[in-house]
């Protein structure tokens, strides 16, 4: 591939995503960043790409692992609810590969059988079983958590680690990798910092947009929220300036519709989940501009501010 010519990347380089599901508190965050080495997240100005909000990524030699969060999986129920169900959704199926984590020192529960359900649904993604916090459990105990977890559902793999040991995260890592596609890295090292308002209200914004398209533009819509600024003078309005991506002119033409129609009722759709995410009155100033094959290249990347 060409537009790839810049990146060195030997043979059989794997590079995707990954995401890690489970009850609050079963060690995801902990785990990922062990994973990670540093707390990393994405900034502001990044698009919202199909890939969602990036908690870090793993850099080897051999493989670039980026792991993603799950919105609603983690998140309380919000007023967003719903919505945030069907990102979860998304989420899960775009994906290269999902790691299912149940604590080594707890038994099974119920929700822990809800989610797997729900993974299992999720048929074209890979799910890698985590039993985690081996640390304060038995070999014994390990042994049988992880036959109890065989039996909850078909894993494309079952792997014990300690994220406060760091035993066997390695192992974690490696099998994350073995499901990753063959790809040059997608990401430059460099640092992403963390403001997840910005990264939620793209995130609206871009579900607004895909609303009744999805269909036609399954991925291909990623949102830049510009700025987010307080309009002078007033404290109860937020001047919101956000682009969209789509990768070509029929799609632009779609997301547009008859006379702008479709537009503005994204706009006005996504600017009422925005004031209700953030409590105050917002004026979105919402572009739509065409960057073709923006997922796979580089330079638009780039320009899309992926890399710093
Ligand atoms: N001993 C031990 N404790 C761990 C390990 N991993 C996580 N913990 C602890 O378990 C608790 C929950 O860990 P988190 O990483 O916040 O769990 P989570 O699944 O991200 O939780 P939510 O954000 O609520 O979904 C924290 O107090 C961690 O310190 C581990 O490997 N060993």
């Amino acid at each position: 591939m060409g537009h790839n010519a810049h990146v060195t990347s030997p043979d059989n380089h794997r590079a995707g995503f990954a995401c890690f599901v489970g009850r609050p508190n079963v060690g995801k965050s902990t785990l990922m960043n062990a994973l990670v080495g540093t707390k990393v997240a994405i900034t502001s100005s990044k698009p919202q790409t199909t890939r969602r909000v990036i908690r870090g990524i793993v850099h080897r030699p051999d493989a670039q692992l980026i792991i993603v969060d799950t919105p609603g999986l983690h998140r309380p129920r919000t007023l967003l609810g719903e919505r945030l169900d069907s990102l979860v959704l998304s989420t899960l199926t775009e994906v290269d590969v999902i790691g299912f984590c149940v604590p080594a020192n707890e038994p099974i529960g119920k929700g822990d059988r809800f989610i797997a359900d729900k993974l299992s649904a999720v048929k074209k993604t890979p799910v890698i079983a985590v039993v985690t916090k081996c640390d304060l459990a038995s070999k014994e105990q390990v042994a049988e958590q992880l036959l109890a977890v065989s039996q909850v559902a078909e894993f494309a793999a079952i792997v014990p680690v300690s994220a406060q040991s760091g035993d066997q995260l390695d192992v974690v890592a490696d099998v994350l990798i073995e499901h990753l596609p063959e790809s040059p890295p997608l990401y430059e090292g460099g640092q992403l910092t963390d403001e997840p308002e910005q990264v939620l209200v793209g995130e609206l914004i871009r579900e607004a947009a895909l609303e009744g398209v999805r269909d036609e533009l399954p991925h291909s819509i990623a949102v830049v929220v510009d700025e987010m600024l307080p309009r002078e003078g007033r404290d109860d309005l937020l001047d919101i300036y956000a682009h969209m991506f789509v990768e070509r002119p029929s799609q632009k033409a779609i997301v547009i519709g008859h006379k702008g129609e479709r537009l503005r009722e994204v706009g006005t759709k996504a600017r009422k989940q925005i004031e209700a995410l953030l409590g105050t009155r917002v004026y979105l100033d919402l572009r739509i501009s065409v960057a073709k094959d923006w997922q796979r290249d580089p330079k638009q990347l780039r320009r899309l501010g992926f890399y710093d």
